[in-house]
């Protein structure tokens, strides 16, 4: 009998702020087994900062045999289909880039790597995307509710951006699609994006972006139903403390989504 050696994946972090700089920690203190940081690649020189190399994007897929996009949408627009054609797997946080669908389309059949998508800052969308194989959800609802200097955006009028800075309750900032949604806010709906990836449809999944003063846990509450059951996921996570954009769980699952690509045993799929 042969005995073989497991195969470590190579991996290399791309954006090196709130989820990077996590994961490759973890990485180096070799939290994961069977996954390794290769190198970092980051807009900024990192100097000793980081405990790899950084190198550009093109030498990360000479290096690496899986990519993790923590950077932005704009990364996964611009390198997407370039990482999985190198034959390096893609693992994205940024899953609002997905609301462009000819690009989600290309990278689903782009190879031979192969693209993930983590759960992020959202839970059951394993259980949804289970509950889709019986027929579709008809009404699915996202309400995520941050703290209003999250969603400022550039295309916001003053009198919003007034009245998210006045705010002593909740306001509601957005209401639209999955479609709509995660390109408006593209650091702060990704999950938006996520939801409609396991339910099957942007247009399904109704979006409501609500800022609040008093939000010190930002919050996503997923509702839906169909033929076959009603679902409800309500999820408080603190904000990381540099980026509260981004809530502290995020790269958790992140290593939670490498730990499941590396092999590792007796983890929930
Ligand atoms: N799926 C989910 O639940 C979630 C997904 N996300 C996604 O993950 C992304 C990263 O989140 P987070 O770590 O909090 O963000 P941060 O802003 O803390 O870090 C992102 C890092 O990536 C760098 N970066 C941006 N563009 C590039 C590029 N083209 N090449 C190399 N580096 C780049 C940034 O540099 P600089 O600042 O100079 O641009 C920054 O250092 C978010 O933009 C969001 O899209 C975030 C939270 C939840
Ligand atoms: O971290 C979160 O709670 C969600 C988030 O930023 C995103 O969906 O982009």
């Amino acid at each position: 009998m042969t005995t073989s050696i497991p195969k470590v994946r190579r991996v290399g972090v791309v954006g090196w702020g709130a989820i990077g700089r996590v994961v490759g920690s973890a990485l180096v203190e070799q939290t994961i087994p069977g996954a390794e940081l290769e190198c970092v690649v980051d807009n900024r020189p990192l100097g000793d900062s980081a405990p790899a190399p950084q190198v550009a994007f093109e030498e990360a897929l000479q290096r690496c045999d899986l990519v993790v996009e923590a950077a932005g949408q704009a990364v996964v627009r611009a390198w997407g289909e370039r990482v999985l054609e190198s034959g390096t797997d893609l693992l994205i946080a940024s899953t609002g880039a997905l609301t462009d669908e000819e690009l989600a389309k290309r990278l689903l059949a782009a190879g031979p790597g192969r693209v993930y998508f983590t759960g992020g800052a959202v839970g059951g969308l394993d259980l949804l995307q289970a509950v889709r194989s019986l027929g579709p959800l008809h009404d699915v609802r996202l309400t995520t509710t941050k703290l209003p200097s999250t969603l400022e955006q550039p295309w916001m009028d003053e009198e919003l951006l007034t009245r998210m800075r006045t705010a002593t309750g909740p306001v509601e900032v957005m209401s639209g699609t999955a479609r709509d949604v995660p390109a408006k806010f593209p650091k702060s709906t990704n999950v938006a994006a996520s939801v409609a990836l396991a339910v099957g449809d942007l247009d399904t999944v109704r979006v409501r972006v609500v800022a609040d003063p008093g939000a010190h846990h930002t919050r996503h509450v997923v509702e839906a139903s169909g033929a076959h059951g009603t679902y409800r996921f309500d999820v408080a996570h603190l904000p990381d403390p540099g980026n509260p954009a981004t809530s502290q769980v995020v790269p958790y699952a992140v290593l939670r989504s490498l730990a499941a690509l590396a092999g590792r045993t007796g983890q929930i799929l």
